[in-house]
């Protein structure tokens, strides 16, 4: 079993315990539930370079990535660097993540909230509108496209807007449909952790254009956020880079500034 298949099985037992411990109905009444969202996407296009930067403890190929700042502290910091969104990982034993992280982060935001989670349920996309998200991932190598089609209407239905991540062409024309709203490429190999952005460089003109795109992972230099966005990427998802610093929100300044220069 590869660790993406482990961590499905996990996920699928974390689902079935939350279950019992917090009802569908709890979740639907929850004060933020009922809150307004913020679109992602449109965030996205209306900003020159696009940035989701992510809230991201560790993870699976790294371990350690940042333990010592508060979320609170990081959110702020992307939100007034000008990130567009803001990506926060609520699995916690892959990330170290959490739905509380999700909280803390939209209390003091404005900025679009992305919940970066393994979905496979309904309940977790009712958890991620309960928690201040205004966007869900859903990862095309873990899920049918009848999975698809059903999780991303019912976010929908639910005012959360969808990005579908895909790696590799086979998954990308298997799960386009009118119901996703981003479509992002994943430059690392889920499976393997290996990352390329070769990935982003292959798909980029096979996406339909009726959605917004965006290149994920392993970016970490202006020049190659310069080069996707020429070949047509209007948004970028970048974790690591900023989080490894002591500071992530003046690690976005200054990398937005030198795409600026
Ligand atoms: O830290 P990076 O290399 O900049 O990557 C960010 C983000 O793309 C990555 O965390 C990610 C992309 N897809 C995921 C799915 C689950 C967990 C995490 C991810």
């Amino acid at each position: 079993m590869n660790l993406l298949d482990q961590i499905i099985a996990s996920k699928k037992r974390e689902v079935a315990l939350k279950k019992r411990v917090i009802s569908i109905n709890q979740l639907e009444n929850s004060d933020l539930f009922n809150a307004k969202t913020h679109s992602l996407s449109k965030s996205i296009i209306n900003s020159p370079f696009g940035i989701i930067a992510e809230h991201k403890r560790r993870s699976p190929s790294k371990a350690t990535i940042n333990h010592s700042l508060s979320v609170e502290e990081v959110a702020n910091g992307y939100q007034n660097a000008g990130a567009s969104g803001i990506s926060i990982l609520t699995d916690s034993q892959y990330f170290g993540g959490s739905l509380e992280d999700l909280i803390i982060a939209k209390a003091s935001l404005n900025t679009p909230l992305l919940r970066k989670e393994f979905i496979i349920d309904e309940y977790q996309i009712l958890e991620a509108k309960a928690n201040g998200a205004d966007a869900i991932l859903l990862i095309a190598a873990v899920l049918s496209k009848e999975e698809i089609k059903s999780l991303s209407e019912f976010a929908h239905s639910i005012a959360l807007e969808v990005l579908l991540e895909v790696h590799n062409l086979e998954e990308l024309e298997q799960s386009i449909m009118p119901s996703l709203d981003i479509i992002g490429v994943n430059n690392r190999n889920l499976k393997t952790f290996e990352v390329s952005l070769q990935n982003s460089i292959d798909l980029v003109t096979q996406i339909p254009t009726d959605f917004v795109k965006i290149s994920e992972s392993g970016l970490n230099k202006p020049e190659g956020i310069e080069l996707l966005k020429s070949l047509g990427f209007q948004g970028f998802l970048i974790g690591e880079n900023f989080m490894k610093t002591d500071n992530p929100g003046a690690a976005l300044e200054q990398f937005i500034n030198q795409l600026k220069a």
